[in-house]
């Protein structure tokens, strides 16, 4: 008798893959959410707790501390234990570091909550990006992958919203903590039926292997190009100027131009809800059209005199603020995050993809892990900057000029971005170029 030849076992239906993206994105939402809880109680903790602005930076850059070491231990992890193990550890780890939180005032506490949500939340982004792979390769991965980010950052908006929807926790610190420690065990909830669904269909459809982690190498690095050096400059300024500016912006509208809390949090949370709707459209664009070092480069330019214009420009009329109940808010700075916001849809759009046409596919994991171990280096460091020059120059309500240099220092890092994209498209301009300026991510022949 022979063996029976194997049957090729089906690709996973429309409805499966949607249930595996639903879920992976409810577990990200999370992850999130309980990341941008910290920004809308940073006044409170200054104010209650008696916090500086140095130990409020210093809890901000733990997690980035922990994501730069999770970061160099690899997808060791995620190899060993598979997808769907892996999102329920680091949702779980998640959920402890928020509980953690909201545990107690303690700086040196905090300090250890925050440093293990980097431990559990920035390993839970590459699981959920491995697992993604495995159920829509080949079947509209990008739009799987932009709707993940979208719901994603849906929690970081309803992490700045709660200032209103939850305005009756704002009486103190802790409670706002303990609803983001809520939003992580529904992330959790969600990981572990993710990790039934993936358990239940293994073996009935075929979901592939998951796209190797691919961990990263130190040796090898010397390799890539010039241009994905300045890719990485530039993902390295633009996020140590965005993540640390959100995660005090609450803060700052409130010291230095006077806003309530709730308009405050409905004005920072633009930054995420023009993402969620603008980054798919600028990806479609860039797909039609190419260009993406000269798109870059715009982002940049755009995000040049958006800090000083915060700092220096006149407030303006009061205007209402677009999607809300009427909230009115001075002209200027609904201006600005606005096009702070289109900037934060941009670059990511056209930043993350492009790393995929000037790397070899079988150094792509590599290359961003590099790319994220690198900017979160930047994001660790930036926020103690900014945090060292409030304090020094007494930024607070009773002298708004104190936040100045901070802007400043943001400004200095802008330009710097400006200077990356503009030696990215010198060079994608020239005969070393990769083919970023044309749709197909190919130079003609
Ligand atoms: C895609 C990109 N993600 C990151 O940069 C993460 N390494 C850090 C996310 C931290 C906020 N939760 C992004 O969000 O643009």
């Amino acid at each position: 008798m022979t063996d029976p030849v194997p049957r090729a076992l089906p690709r996973p239906s429309p409805a499966q893959r949607w249930l595996a993206l639903v879920l992976v994105s409810v577990a990200m939402f999370g992850n999130y959410y309980v990341y941008d809880a910290f920004g809308p109680v940073v006044d409170l903790l200054r104010e209650q707790e008696g916090f500086t602005y140095d130990q409020i930076s210093m809890v901000f850059s733990a997690y980035s501390v922990a994501a730069v070491v999770v970061l160099l231990i690899g997808g060791y992890v995620i190899d060993r234990w598979g997808t769907k193990r892996s999102i329920a550890l680091f949702a779980a780890i998640c959920l402890a570091a928020a509980a953690l939180m909201a545990s107690t005032a303690r700086f040196e506490t905090m300090l250890a909550g925050r440093f293990l949500l980097g431990i559990g939340a920035e390993p839970l982004i590459v699981a959920a990006t491995a697992a993604l792979a495995k159920w829509f390769k080949g079947k509209e991965l990008s739009f799987a992958f932009g709707i993940n980010l979208s719901i994603a950052r849906l929690g970081s908006a309803s992490a700045d919203w709660s200032t209103s929807f939850a305005s009756g926790l704002y009486a103190n610190w802790q409670d706002p903590l303990w609803l983001a420690t809520g939003v992580a065990t529904v992330g959790l909830t969600a990981a572990m039926l993710y990790w039934m669904v993936e358990a239940r269909l293994e073996g009935r459809v075929d979901l592939g292997e998951a796209a190797a982690t691919d961990r990263l190498e130190l040796k090898g690095m010397y390799a890539f190009s010039a241009s994905y050096w300045y890719i990485v400059g530039l993902c390295v300024v633009f996020y140590s100027t965005v993540f640390p500016f959100r995660a005090f912006a609450i803060d700052y509208f409130q010291q230095a131009h006077g806003l309530a809390r709730e308009t405050a949090g409905m004005l920072s949370s633009l930054l995420p809800v023009a993402a969620i709707i603008v980054t798919p459209l600028f990806g479609l664009w860039v797909d039609r059209v190419g260009r993406r070092s000269l798109f870059m480069a715009i982002g940049s330019l755009a995000m040049l005199p958006l800090f000083l214009l915060v700092t220096y420009a006149p407030p303006g009329p009061d205007i209402p603020m677009p999607f809300t109940d009427g909230t009115r808010v001075p002209l200027t700075l609904l201006v600005v995050m606005l096009m702070l916001g289109g900037v934060f849809s941009l670059i990511p759009a056209v930043m993350w993809p492009a790393v995929a046409y000037i790397v070899r596919e079988s150094r792509l994991g590599s290359a961003y892990s590099m790319m994220t171990l690198c900017q979160q280096v930047g994001v660790a460091l930036v926020p103690l900057v900014v945090g060292r020059f409030n304090t020094a120059f007494g930024a607070g309500p009773e002298h708004p000029a104190g936040y100045a240099p901070g802007m400043w220092f943001y400004t200095a890092l802008a330009a710097l971005g400006l200077l990356f994209s503009y030696l990215l498209w010198r060079a994608e301009s020239g005969p070393a170029a990769h083919g970023l300026e044309y749709p197909s991510g190919e130079k003609p022949a």
